[in-house]
């Protein structure tokens, strides 16, 4: 099938009375620097294509991310989810039975760390809020698409998969009436243990709630047309919010010393194993790190590190927690640790990072952290225009979707991909 084949085709849409229309005023949309010449919107990936001309609204832009216990009381089922993933953590034959004992034992110290971040994650708060404000921003700039509709699925806490996916077919997606849905990932760098996770999820419900076997949506069937964002690394918007994030943190420290500050960015670590396998998430956090310092003129030397490892396995280093030790121990004391693979505060942030690592350095005054994405306008500006980039050209997913790891021995990823990714690129690629 030729990549520019007319694929998929929107042949009812969704009921606009069960849509609610959002119609508190839109901000503008991202502005280009006008000055910074290396500053591009086009999403460079080449596409997998639907037909474009039928791809109207109202649709409906799903966040997808792994989620976090709202309150300590949450923390024992989401740790039961995070360990029953074989996706994320594969234990083989013995997952039903090590998932629940290691996400038993380890409860209530985790149920300590949120309660040390003020009772909970906030990832909740922040995903609803950036999923909607990006939402009035994309009803004014892609008047064609809109109504957008705001859901966020979690992978291990609520709203999880299935309730996002249920709500979609109460809201009039799907059911005979088709409607068009894009699964955005709030993973700025795709990892097969995290966005693959959720799309494989997404996959599975797909199946369970609208009796979809496996192979290609060519619509026309009255289900939903899903098209997905899988990555955007390096993305401008993206790249100036943390940009602009480092400047700001930069300004806390006296002049005389503020040239020497070493940037940390700081990203989760993946297992040697998932890395090996061929897993696509370093290279694509390496490249929003190199994006951002391109965007900050190289005025400060950096160093990407790895934080956030778990259980006796060979992690990525360099950790976190060393690199911070070894540079003080070096008489390095000025630096500024930067999250770079996670778009809201979590504990990862407000406790590893802040309590552990800042806490215990003994250098609390010359050791920051630059803020999380959160609610940076610039960001959400940012997340708006990678959703009206993919609406406008008709994606399906980018090319990279649907090339498996050279390691990759799970069928789930086969099957997900599949659907996905296949309808382009031919089931080759998918396999
Ligand atoms: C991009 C971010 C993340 C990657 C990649 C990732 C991979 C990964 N994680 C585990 C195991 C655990 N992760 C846990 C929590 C957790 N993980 C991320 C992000 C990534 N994980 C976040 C943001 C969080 C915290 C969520 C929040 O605070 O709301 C946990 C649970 C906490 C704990 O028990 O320590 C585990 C376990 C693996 C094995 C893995 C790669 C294969
Ligand atoms: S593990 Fe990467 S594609 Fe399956
Ligand atoms: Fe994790």
């Amino acid at each position: 099938m030729s990549l520019r084949t007319p694929i998929i085709q929107l042949t009812k849409r969704a009921s606009k009375s069960t849509i609610s229309k959002l119609t508190t005023p839109a901000s503008s949309l991202w502005q280009r620097n006008a000055n910074d010449q290396s500053r591009s919107f086009a999403t460079p990936a080449p596409p997998v294509t639907q037909n474009a001309t039928s791809s109207k609204g109202p649709t409906a832009m799903v966040f997808m991310n792994m989620g976090g216990p709202s309150t300590t009381d949450e923390v024992g089922d989401f740790l039961s989810r995070l360990f029953a993933d074989a996706d994320l953590i594969p234990l083989g034959r013995f997952q039903n039975y090590l998932g629940p004992l290691i996400s038993k034992r380890r409860t209530p110290k985790i149920q300590k760390q949120y309660a040390a971040i003020g009772g909970g994650s906030p990832i909740r708060k922040w995903s609803e809020y950036q999923a909607e404000e990006m939402c009035k921003i994309l009803d004014k700039t892609s008047p064609e698409t809109a109504p957008h509709k705001p859901y966020v699925a979690f992978r291990y806490a609520n709203p999880l998969t299935e309730e996002m996916y249920s709500q979609l077919l109460e809201d009039g997606f799907g059911n005979g009436k088709g409607g068009r849905a894009v699964a955005f990932t709030q993973y700025p760098q795709y990892s097969c243990s995290t966005t693959g996770s959720s799309l494989n999820e997404l996959w599975k419900w797909r199946q369970k709630l609208e009796g979809k076997s496996a192979g290609p949506t060519t619509a026309n069937d009255g289900s939903i047309t899903w098209s997905v964002i899988d990555r955007w690394p390096s993305h401008p918007g993206l790249v100036d919010a943390i940009a602009l994030n480092i400047e700001a943190k930069l300004q806390e420290y006296p002049e005389d010393v503020r040239d020497d500050v070493v940037l940390l960015f700081s990203a989760h670590s993946l297992p040697m194993d998932v890395v090996n396998r061929g897993d696509p998430y370093p290279a694509e956090v390496a490249a929003t790190v190199a994006a951002v310092m391109q965007r900050l003129g190289h005025t400060h030397p950096y160093r990407l590190v790895w934080q956030s490892q778990v259980g006796p396995k060979a992690w990525l280093g360099a950790q976190t927690s060393d690199t911070v030790s070894n540079y003080i121990a070096k008489g390095q004391k000025n630096m500024i640790l930067i999250p770079v693979a996670f778009t809201s505060d979590h504990i990862e942030t407000l406790y590893e990072l802040d309590e552990e690592v800042i806490g215990e350095s003994g250098h609390k005054d010359t050791i920051k952290r630059a803020e999380s994405l959160n609610g940076s306008p610039v960001f959400i500006k940012a997340l708006a225009d990678i959703a009206k980039t993919h609406l406008d050209s008709g994606i399906i997913c980018s090319k990279q979707m649907g090339l498996r790891c050279p390691g990759c021995t799970n069928e789930r990823c086969a099957a997900s991909k599949k659907f996905f990714a296949g309808q382009g690129l031919g089931e080759t690629f998918a396999v």
